[in-house]
């Protein structure tokens, strides 16, 4: 029998209710198809660790997740405990990094069963391809001085490599998918970095002459999402204008809660690592209400890069017959609690 060795890191706040909730699904799943099973090793990595140790994880961290097949991964954040760039950058941020996750893919799309929040939602079916290495997210720059003299400089960086990596993906992402690539795009506002974005694109468009191409500044197309968004179809953008339009992505479904995302090493050299898109949500923490559909469906989004596609499917399938149910968490309007909502789950797939 096939095991998949997966490294298990909750993290903070509801990272560690929704992550063995998923699990729950995951390991139902592989039991229904007797081929494969799961073998989850889990470290208890984040800012309690922190608050023992002085780091987010141990220095040889990345030496023994790279012993793994592939990460599976809550959320980071403590705010009121550790300053949210310590917190990211020592575990998560680092983790995409060094594992050459260059890449994270970000689907939304009008779910079954659930009403979305949107007046016209028009069926819409989008991924975001986000730049997940470089571009705002950067470590160079610097503060100095303090008072009225002090000064902040936060560089961003775009490499061609880079850029090019994310646009190639989105394009032949776009041949599986309805042939359409929107780039996001800031160059009236940023004169470097994004007309810079703007001439790659348009030299890798001309390499994939059967799929349309779209450039819109990020400020309209975030309205557009809100408007008009079934005319997208694989949107590409950087680091931080991919971060912000995935959780609008999520909140046009109905809830970030739901949102999933897969950081991929495309390279497959190291492992990949499935993380949903929302944070630790302190403020619901440890109530036992949180959501557990980001986390699922990033499960399933673990099985299709596994090969498991229909598998993937299935769970998919759970989740909206769950919704249709009327099963949902606060977030989505409902009053089922955690427990409930992944019972309704695990007595779908059975
Ligand atoms: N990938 C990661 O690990 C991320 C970590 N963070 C960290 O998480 C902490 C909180 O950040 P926020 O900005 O508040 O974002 P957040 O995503 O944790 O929460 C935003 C809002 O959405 C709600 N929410 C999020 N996930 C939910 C779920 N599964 N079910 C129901 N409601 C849910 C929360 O209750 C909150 O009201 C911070 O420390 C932040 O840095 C934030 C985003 C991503
Ligand atoms: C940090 C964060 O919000 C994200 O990567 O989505
Ligand atoms: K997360
Ligand atoms: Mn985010």
């Amino acid at each position: 029998m096939k095991i998949y060795r997966i490294a298990v890191i909750p993290g903070d706040g509801i990272g560690k209710e929704v992550v063995p909730a998923a699990i729950e699904v995951l390991d139902k799943i592989a039991q229904l198809d007797g081929s494969f099973k799961f073998e989850w090793t889990t470290f208890p990595w984040g800012c309690d660790y922190y608050l023992e140790t002085g780091k987010m994880m141990p220095d040889d961290g990345i030496e023994i997740l790279r012993g793994y097949d592939q990460i599976f991964l809550g959320a980071v954040g403590m705010p009121d405990l550790v300053p949210d760039h310590i917190s990211l950058w020592g575990l998560l941020i680092k983790i995409r990094r060094e594992m050459k996750q260059s890449i994270n893919v970000r689907p939304a799309k009008l779910l079954q069963g659930l009403p979305s929040p949107l007046r016209n939602p028009n069926n819409f079916d989008f991924v975001v391809v986000r730049e997940n290495s470089e571009g705002e997210y950067s470590e160079s720059g610097g503060r100095m001085h303090s008072g009225q003299d002090e000064i902040a400089i936060q560089n961003a960086i775009f490499t061609r490599k880079g850029t090019e990596r994310a646009m190639r993906y989105a394009f032949e992402m776009a041949k599986t998918r309805r042939q359409h690539v929107t780039s996001a795009t800031k160059s009236n506002g940023l004169t470097y970095s994004m007309p810079f974005w703007d001439d790659v694109f348009a030299e890798v468009a001309k390499d994939y002459t059967t799929i349309g191409h779209t450039t819109n500044h990020i400020d309209a197309l975030a309205a557009f999402l809100v408007m008009k968004p079934e005319n997208f179809d694989v949107i590409v953008a950087s680091n931080l204008f991919g971060d912000i339009l995935t959780d609008l992505g999520g909140a046009i479904m109905g809830s970030i809660g739901i949102a999933p995302a897969a950081n991929l090493n495309i390279e497959r050299d190291y492992p990949s690592m499935f993380e949903p898109v929302h944070g630790s949500a302190p403020d619901i923490a440890g109530k036992g209400i949180a959501n557990p559909l980001g986390q699922i469906w990033t499960g399933k989004m673990m099985l299709d890069f596994l090969g498991h596609q229909e598998l993937g499917s299935k769970v998919l399938n759970a989740m909206e017959a769950t919704l249709a149910q009327g099963i949902k968490t606060g977030d989505l309007g409902g009053t089922a609690t955690m427990r409930e909502v992944t019972d309704a789950i695990l007595n779908q797939l059975s």
